[in-house]
């Protein structure tokens, strides 16, 4: 576990364009926490998600990831988007999961026996082995999102962002990412930074809670 915080914002503002998404927030998440980001629909989870990987820029303040910025912590981190862009009709989830596997470097990297075999653990951890030859275009919503899972997973991430992980969900596999999201946290230390809208299942694994209101962060130890 990294001894950095998690995340570290002073006095930051985001915006696109005009519209003011966060303004002058000030938080630190402590390392190794588990954080639910709440908000209503376009309160701006998905804005600090991204700017927490350095694909938006803060028009002021400063933002610190695992106690870099954010653009340098981008290839420790593993990100599930709320809904994942299909590039090619017929790419598998193997071939996406194994294109996410160093992804950080330039040019295509190596498929070798230790990359075979961190994808194969991934899709297993999210029990998405069998779903991993078929193209992603032809898979369920939640199928598709359990592929993504293991793409964020599968680089051996040290801080995961999950974009409302359980919402393409049924009841019985939210409880089975809920339950896999808890072991990461207990055996790897793994902090996990969760976007979920209203009461969840995630819930009981928070150490700490960030809402979004009106521009502005409410926090909860
Ligand atoms: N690329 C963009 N250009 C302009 N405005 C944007 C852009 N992305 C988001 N916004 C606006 O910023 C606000 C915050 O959006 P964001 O997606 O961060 O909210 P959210 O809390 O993740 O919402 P949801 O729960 O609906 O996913 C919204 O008003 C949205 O319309």
């Amino acid at each position: 576990m990294s001894a950095e915080a998690v995340l570290d914002l002073e006095h930051v503002t985001l915006a696109h364009g005009t519209r003011r998404v966060l303004e002058d927030a000030t938080l630190v998440l402590p390392p190794g926490s588990v954080t639910l980001l709440r908000g209503c629909n376009g309160a701006g989870k998905t804005t600090l998600l991204r700017a927490m990987l350095g694909l938006t820029t803060p028009n002021a303040g400063r933002i610190r990831v695992l106690g870099r910025t954010p653009r340098a912590a981008r290839r420790r981190i593993g990100y599930l988007p709320q809904s994942l862009t299909l590039p090619a009709p017929r790419l598998t989830g193997r071939a996406l999961v194994t294109s996410a596997r160093h992804g950080a470097r330039f040019g295509v990297p190596g498929v070798g026996g230790r990359c075979r075999a961190a994808v194969r653990e991934a899709l297993a951890l999210v029990e998405a082995e069998n779903l991993a030859d078929q193209p992603l275009a032809t898979l369920s919503g939640g199928e598709r999102q359990r592929i993504g899972l293991a793409a964020a997973l599968v680089d051996a991430p040290d801080l995961l962002l999950l974009d409302e992980p359980l919402a393409a969900l049924d009841v019985q596999r939210q409880a089975a990412l809920t339950e896999m999201l808890e072991r990461l946290h207990q055996t790897r230390h793994l902090p996990l930074v969760l976007s979920v809208h209203g009461a969840s299942p995630l819930d009981r694994l928070a150490t700490h809670e960030v809402v979004l209101e009106d521009g502005h962060i409410v926090t909860r130890g």
